[in-house]
């Protein structure tokens, strides 16, 4: 940190103590500035050395990505009402934070970054033992490049019995941690063993699906699947995600640290994002492989776009989605139909939705209604989830939850984690599901399942 910024950080350090001294209570404070451009997977690297609890984003659409080491704080929420309380206790953090940012860039100063599980409230089975049912921090450090530019983040709790120069001394020293040694080699793990869970039992239960769905018990539910994988050696996360950052382009890329699991993945998949007032929201189902060459791939995709069974699991999404945003915003533009969504090795049927958000609602109310959309859920929603937790045979933790980030503004955005893995040391478990309808074929829908699986596994010893 360069002199006079020092004494800027001394300044609300100063001001800080006053206000928790006198509240006798912590006070959070967030020091912001530009740096020299940063390699994200070198500091994601280095992070580790400050602290095993590391977060990562990157966008879909555009140069912007976060990587959080530490935590001055972590919300931690449960229950029915976890989305609730959860901006009840941002917006008391954000509101009494004393802030130093002569940038205003988004992702920067008090940010909090996380997710939830898939279900809330139940009881956490293997391998989901050390994830909460939902975890939002506030990072300690904070990277952000956005549009080729570095932006450094401190973010820390000052408790009225703390000393400023000790705690100036122990940010600087954990900063020079962090930007000390430039590069790391990358490797990919040896995998040793793929274990696929029951795979006809799997194929059954979407039999039976296709069978309950006939009989009128609902009209679509996502099922999915688990791939247990070995490996020779630890995992390191810094060098999975730069290879996915390679390998899948039109993806978002999140990892989330808990009690040293990492959750990891590559989604195509929005679930809100809100700027100012805007919300944008994505509508992604229906799926084909990419073809071998250009011909073969116009061909598949012309075949998605025509393909009846396709176009009845993608409009049960856009239905949803519709209503769910028309309660709470206005000008809602939803174009009638789909158009194609291009991944390396995969191509799904995408309808965008923007609309203007309506006083009084905020990103984390938008993500409440959504949550599960069709796409992960089914139709109708609540007897969806109910089948769900009856047939799927596994915890998805979570799978197919929102991950995403907010800011102090309350702008952020969340996608859904799907394309995904948890990691453990030597471990992983990778997941993927597909929409069952009445015309699901069991062979076919355990081939598409297999193709999602693809990229979290070519990372992920090839
Ligand atoms: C459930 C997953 O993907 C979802 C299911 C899709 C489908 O069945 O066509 C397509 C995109 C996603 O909404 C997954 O990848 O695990
Ligand atoms: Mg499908």
């Amino acid at each position: 940190m360069l002199h006079t910024k020092v004494s800027q950080f001394e300044d609300i350090i100063d001001q800080a103590l006053t206000t928790a001294l006198e509240d006798k209570t912590p006070q959070l404070v967030s020091f912001v500035e530009q740096i020299d451009y940063q390699n994200p997977y070198v500091f994601f690297h280095n992070g580790v050395k400050v602290d095993q609890h590391r977060v990562f984003w990157k966008s879909a659409e555009e140069d912007f990505l976060m990587v959080g080491v530490g935590s001055a704080n972590k919300m931690f929420t449960s229950g029915a009402d976890r989305f609730q309380n959860l901006q009840t206790a941002w917006n008391e953090l954000r509101e009494k934070a004393i802030v130093s940012d002569g940038y205003k860039q988004k992702g920067t100063g008090v940010v909090a970054l996380g997710g939830f599980s898939f279900n809330s409230g139940n009881l956490k089975e293997a391998p989901w033992e050390k994830f909460p049912d939902s975890q939002m921090t506030i990072p300690c450090f904070l990277l952000t490049n956005y549009h080729h530019v570095s932006y450094l983040t401190i973010n820390a709790v000052i408790y009225p019995e703390d000393h400023k120069q000790q705690i100036l001394n122990q940010l600087l020293e954990q900063e020079e941690l962090l930007f000390h040694g430039q590069d790391f080699t990358p490797h990919i793990p040896e995998r040793i063993r793929a274990e696929e869970q029951d795979p006809e039992g799997w194929k059954s239960s979407v039999k039976q699906a296709t069978e309950d769905i006939k009989a009128g018990l609902l009209d679509k539910v996502v099922l999915a699947r688990e791939l247990k994988v070995n490996f020779k050696e630890d995992v390191h996360i810094a060098a999975v995600l730069q290879e996915l950052a390679a390998k899948q382009a039109n993806s978002y890329l999140f990892a989330i640290e808990s009690e040293g699991a990492y959750f990891i993945g590559a989604t195509p998949e929005r679930l809100a994002k809100v700027e100012d007032k805007t919300l944008v929201s994505t509508c992604l189902a229906g799926t084909i492989p990419r073809g071998r060459n250009e011909d073969e791939d116009l061909r598949l995709g012309k075949q998605l776009l025509h393909d009846r069974k396709n176009r009845q699991e993608h409009e049960f999404v856009v239905q949803m989605i519709r209503d769910a945003v028309d309660a709470c915003c206005y000008d809602v533009e939803i174009p009638s139909s789909p158009v194609l969504y291009p991944l390396r090795n995969l191509q799904h049927l995408y309808t965008p939705v923007r609309a203007t958000l309506q006083t009084g609602y905020t990103l984390l109310d938008v993500i409440e209604r959504l949550h599960p959309t069709p796409a992960l859920g089914g139709m109708p929603q609540h007897t969806a989830i109910d089948y769900i937790k009856a047939n799927e045979r596994m915890d998805r933790g979570w799978y197919a939850g929102p991950v995403g980030w907010m800011d102090r503004q309350n702008n952020g955005e969340f996608a859904v984690a799907i394309r995904s893995a948890l990691i453990q040391g030597k471990k992983a478990s990778l997941f993927a599901g597909c929409g069952v309808v009445e015309d699901s074929d069991p062979q076919s829908e355990y081939e598409e399942t297999a193709v999602k699986l693809q990229p979290m596994l070519s990372v992920l010893g090839g």
